[in-house]
């Protein structure tokens, strides 16, 4: 952290019970050089990664549908979001995390995964930085049925959508996840689908 224009950070833990979310007070000059004090709150959950499988014969994706609370307390009807396979790092690297992740919510075991960027995800609320991969899948690799872990009481529905399909579902906004529309597009705007 060298920004000259942030000075005297303090930290308040509001809430650590999964994750934290903490009250950060600080001062910040403006361009006229006072220094104004500002707060803001600030969501830390780690990092994480986040992969969309695609198939180039079959022309499709795997995507995985899950129950997720806090979209169903902002206007999503049901509360199940269409998403490409993700999960948070813990201790893992990203690369690694991804692999995992992949086998455990769609059993999928890949072989080769590719970074394509990384992005903040909500940067005025959330820490998170997402490491985003794309990887091609075959049938031969699906090794088991997936669906997520029972014990992290995961219950994770596997889906493969024709591409063309997936993109029209942005659209109808039956697709509405960023991370997922980002990927997809991604996918799109470099001609690795049609
Ligand atoms: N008990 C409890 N469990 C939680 C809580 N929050 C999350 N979990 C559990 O922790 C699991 C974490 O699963 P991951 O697959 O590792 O993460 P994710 O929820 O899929 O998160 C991914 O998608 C997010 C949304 O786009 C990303 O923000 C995140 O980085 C990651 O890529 C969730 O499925 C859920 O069961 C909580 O507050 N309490
Ligand atoms: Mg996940």
């Amino acid at each position: 952290m060298k920004n000259k224009k942030v000075r005297n950070i303090t930290r308040e833990v509001l809430s650590k019970n999964w994750y934290k979310l903490e009250k950060i007070t600080f001062e910040y000059q403006q361009k006229n050089g006072n220094w104004q004090t500002q707060s803001r709150e600030s969501y830390d959950r780690g990092n994480g990664a986040v992969i969309m499988l695609y198939n180039t014969s079959k022309n499709s994706v795997i995507l995985v549908k899950q129950f997720r609370m806090p979209t169903y307390l902002n206007g999503n009807e049901d509360g199940f979001l269409i998403e490409a396979c993700a999960g948070l790092l813990d201790k893992d690297n990203p690369d690694e995390c991804i692999r995992k992740e992949v086998i455990e919510e769609t059993g999928y075991r890949v072989e080769k995964v590719e970074k394509i960027f990384e992005s903040y995800m909500s940067p005025g609320s959330v820490t998170e930085i997402l490491h985003f991969f794309i990887g091609e899948y075959t049938e031969n690799m699906k090794v088991a049925n997936g669906g997520g872990l029972v014990e992290e009481q995961e219950n994770i529905e596997v889906l493969e959508l024709p591409f063309a399909k997936a993109i029209a579902m942005i659209s109808s906004g039956e697709i509405c996840d960023a991370k997922t529309i980002m990927l997809l597009q991604y996918l799109k705007l470099n001609q690795l689908l049609a």
